[in-house]
């Protein structure tokens, strides 16, 4: 941080704060020590070496030497997200509100790229759930699907949507997720540069943003459906004072959330309405810096009947070679967009046709392919899937050299003797698609995710 220094008046107001520890804070931007911490994957098993427990969330786990995520096979074969540990909480208040996971239930991440927080809440998801992760970003919108694709799942939809464009679909969402464009303080331990750009002018329109965002969605939250808010701020103006704004303006209550001492976090109270909010300060916890709060909302805002049995007539024989290349295959409502066909979990054929109504529609459920004849030509969402049936596949092990050929989609250096189709695994997972032919390999990696850098060293 030798370059930087906190904005004026920026540690004066922090230090008025309930809870916060002002010497530990510097030296945790002092001292140079950034932390590294990954989410494993529940649906995709790995043998990734990790060092520490993060103690909110059971698959975050703490690194203490920062690898080259880049040229890790296992990173690409979605195995894991590097994520900042404070975030991970996120769970934790699921867990909270959802003990137990009779009910099927609808969420909807609504400021979702590049993914960190879909994947997590995506891991804490049963199949009958949904999980729709909206991006207003049109350029960011193709990295939240790189990360759900990599993550595996086939009941999540993906949409390119203004906030202000839920507010036709009433009542729809469980829990919705408004993790706020914010000022970003709480990462000026990573990005110190950040503390030159930070402004009290920016932090006031931010807040702006973040009432408009809140106002826009409200509608689509369920009668007795949780709104989780979150930020990277510290500024009481886009956390405390936007949950007194919420509890005034909309019939909300506040949900408190259990924590443990050791964890570090501090529990806040708005000053009005007295709604509880966690800040996470580096120094006292291991993470970087995170508000977060989750409320409960209590009035009914209408919604019509969002059921629709539309069906697209599509030909049994093709339907019957689809099916073959599923796990389970009755558990999935199988339909085309264009030439390509593809599988979402069966629970959510009429949410998807009542979105579809409404939203633009980036990713739903799983892409399996194109059929030409009796072949299939593989999508590399079905590859990364956890609905697959390999048993209809070649697969080829790759070494780690190997596996960087094949992301980098450079030439292989493997001698192969099958013919066809291929899944492309490291440790078991896999990573794509290549045609092996009788005197080359065609490499189908997606040229806009393969890996360009240069490896470390080199
Ligand atoms: C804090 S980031 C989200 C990080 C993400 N939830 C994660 O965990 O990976 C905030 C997101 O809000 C989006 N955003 C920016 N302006 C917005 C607006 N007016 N309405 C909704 N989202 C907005 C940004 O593009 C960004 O992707």
């Amino acid at each position: 941080m030798d370059n930087y220094a906190f904005p004026p008046h920026f540690l004066e107001q922090l230090a008025t704060e309930p809870g916060f520890n002002e010497a530990s804070f510097i030296e945790a931007h002092q001292n140079n020590t950034s932390i590294t911490s990954v989410r494993l994957n529940p649906f995709k098993l790995s043998p990734l070496k990790t060092d520490g427990q993060v103690a909110w969330c059971a698959e975050g786990r703490y690194i203490n030497i920062r690898p080259s995520f880049t040229f890790d096979p296992l990173f690409h074969a979605g195995a894991y997200y590097v994520q900042e540990a404070s975030s991970m909480f996120i769970a934790h208040i699921l867990q909270t509100i959802r003990p137990d996971k009779e009910e099927p239930i609808k969420v909807l991440d609504l400021c979702a790229a590049p993914g960190g927080k879909s994947t997590l809440l995506n891991s804490a998801l049963e199949p009958a759930d949904l999980l729709v992760a909206n991006e207003i970003i049109k350029t960011r919108v193709p990295i939240l699907t790189d990360n759900l694709t990599r993550w595996g799942t086939s009941n999540t939809i993906v949409t390119n949507n203004d906030p202000r464009d839920f507010s036709a679909i009433k009542g729809f969402f469980d829990v919705v997720l408004v993790d706020a464009p914010c000022s970003g303080s709480g990462m000026f331990r990573k990005d110190p540069a950040a503390m030159n750009e930070w402004s009290e002018a920016n932090v006031n329109l931010c807040h702006q943003r973040q009432e408009r965002i809140l106002a826009d969605v409200y509608p689509a939250i369920a009668e007795d459906g949780y709104l989780i808010y979150s930020t990277c701020s510290y500024s009481h103006q886009e956390n405390e004072d936007i949950l007194d704004w919420l509890c005034a303006e909309f019939d909300m209550e506040s949900v408190r959330i259990p924590i443990y001492k050791e964890w570090g976090i501090v529990e806040t109270e708005s000053p009005q309405q007295k709604a509880w909010g966690y800040r996470f300060y580096p120094g006292q916890v291991l993470g970087e810096g995170l508000f977060a709060a989750c409320l409960r909302k209590r009035e009914n805002s209408g919604g019509s009947n969002y059921k629709s049995n539309a069906q697209q007539k599509l030909p049994m024989k093709e339907i019957e070679q689809i099916k073959t290349y599923l796990n389970s295959p009755e558990d999935f409502y199988l339909f085309k967009v264009a030439e390509d066909w593809l599988a979402i979990n069966r629970e959510h054929k009429e949410s998807l046709n009542a979105l579809h109504r409404h939203l633009y529609i980036k990713k739903s459920g799983v892409r399996i392919g194109k059929l030409a004849g009796r072949d299939l030509i593989p999508d590399h969402e079905l590859a990364q899937s956890l609905i697959i049936n390999k048993d209809e596949f070649l697969t080829t092990p790759l070494n780690k050299d190997q596996a960087i050929q094949y992301l980098r989609r450079d030439n292989i250096d493997i001698t192969i003797a099958d013919k066809g189709w291929s899944l492309m695994e490291y440790e078991g997972l896999a990573l794509g698609w290549a045609k092996l032919l009788p005197n080359r390999i065609n490499n189908y990696y997606p040229k806009e995710i393969r890996i360009l850098a240069n490896a470390p060293g080199n």
